[in-house]
């Protein structure tokens, strides 16, 4: 997909989710599905195991074909954009651990120099991956060296350097202790990204603050405060738009 024209990066974005629609084989996942989210807003995608939250994020990343309805980032839809620039827009980081060769620090190197990242601003990893609660040698040690709770961090410390406009996390604290989990609640909430968040934890909303979505659609509480409640016969309206 070739991007018509080279769209500049607007200080604030806004990412828009209309009547989204996705089926795996026969299984209809999501269906009308609508939401907004604005630079530094986050919202929680909650729900059982198997509703679709991790197919929602691949969707939202491009990384996956919707059935029907449409994305956009500023207004602009993903075709506009071209797929390298989306996904360094619109950037999922995986629940899965990623088997990459070499250290963090070789593969930070080998994302930059990818032409949708050239000439863009970036954070300082090292500082970041602190925050996180990491030292900053991590980064030059060999993934495979790193417990599951360091890779998830300093993999998220490297979707923070590159400065996403909108970042998709699976479970972003899943594999970490309390405290651990508190630093990059920290992290996360004063990033300025938008961030679609999925979480098993139940009080993580509450703790970090934002909006939830509820999967599947119409459960209880999937408007965030002062949103209306879906519309009857409309299987997900998240919540309004703005
Ligand atoms: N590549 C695929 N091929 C076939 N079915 C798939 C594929 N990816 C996802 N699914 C199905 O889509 C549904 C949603 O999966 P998804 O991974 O999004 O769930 P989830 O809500 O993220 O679950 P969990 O909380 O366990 O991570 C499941 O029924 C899953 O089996």
């Amino acid at each position: 997909m070739a991007p018509e024209h080279r769209l500049e990066e607007p200080a604030s974005v806004q990412l828009a989710v209309r009547n989204l629609r996705r089926s795996v084989g026969d299984n209809l996942i999501h269906s009308n599905l609508s939401f907004s989210l604005r630079s530094g807003e986050i919202l929680f995608v909650r729900g059982p195991s198997g509703v679709g939250k991790s197919v929602l994020l691949r969707c939202l990343a491009c990384l996956d074909p919707i059935d029907s309805g449409s994305l956009s980032l500023s207004g602009q839809p993903p075709e506009k954009w071209g797929l390298p620039r989306w996904r360094s827009l619109v950037t999922y980081v995986h629940q899965a651990r990623i088997a990459h060769p070499g250290t963090p620090s070789q593969y930070y190197f080998r994302l930059q120099q990818l032409a949708a990242q050239r000439s863009r601003e970036r954070g300082d990893l090292p500082s970041i991956v602190s925050s996180l609660g990491l030292e900053p040698e991590v980064l030059n040690q060999a993934w495979q060296e790193l417990s599951g709770g360091q890779a998830q961090r300093v993999s998220l410390g490297i979707a923070l350097a590159l400065k996403p406009a909108i970042l998709l996390l699976d479970e972003p604290t899943s594999s970490l202790d309390a405290a651990s989990a508190e630093k990059v609640e920290s992290a996360l909430k004063t990033c300025g990204a938008g961030i679609v968040w999925v979480s098993h934890d139940p009080q993580q909303p509450d703790r970090v603050g934002g909006r939830v979505l509820n999967l599947p659609a119409g459960t209880e509480g999937q408007a965030g405060p002062g949103v209306p409640k879906p519309e009857p016969n409309t299987q997900v309206k998240a919540f309004a738009e703005e």
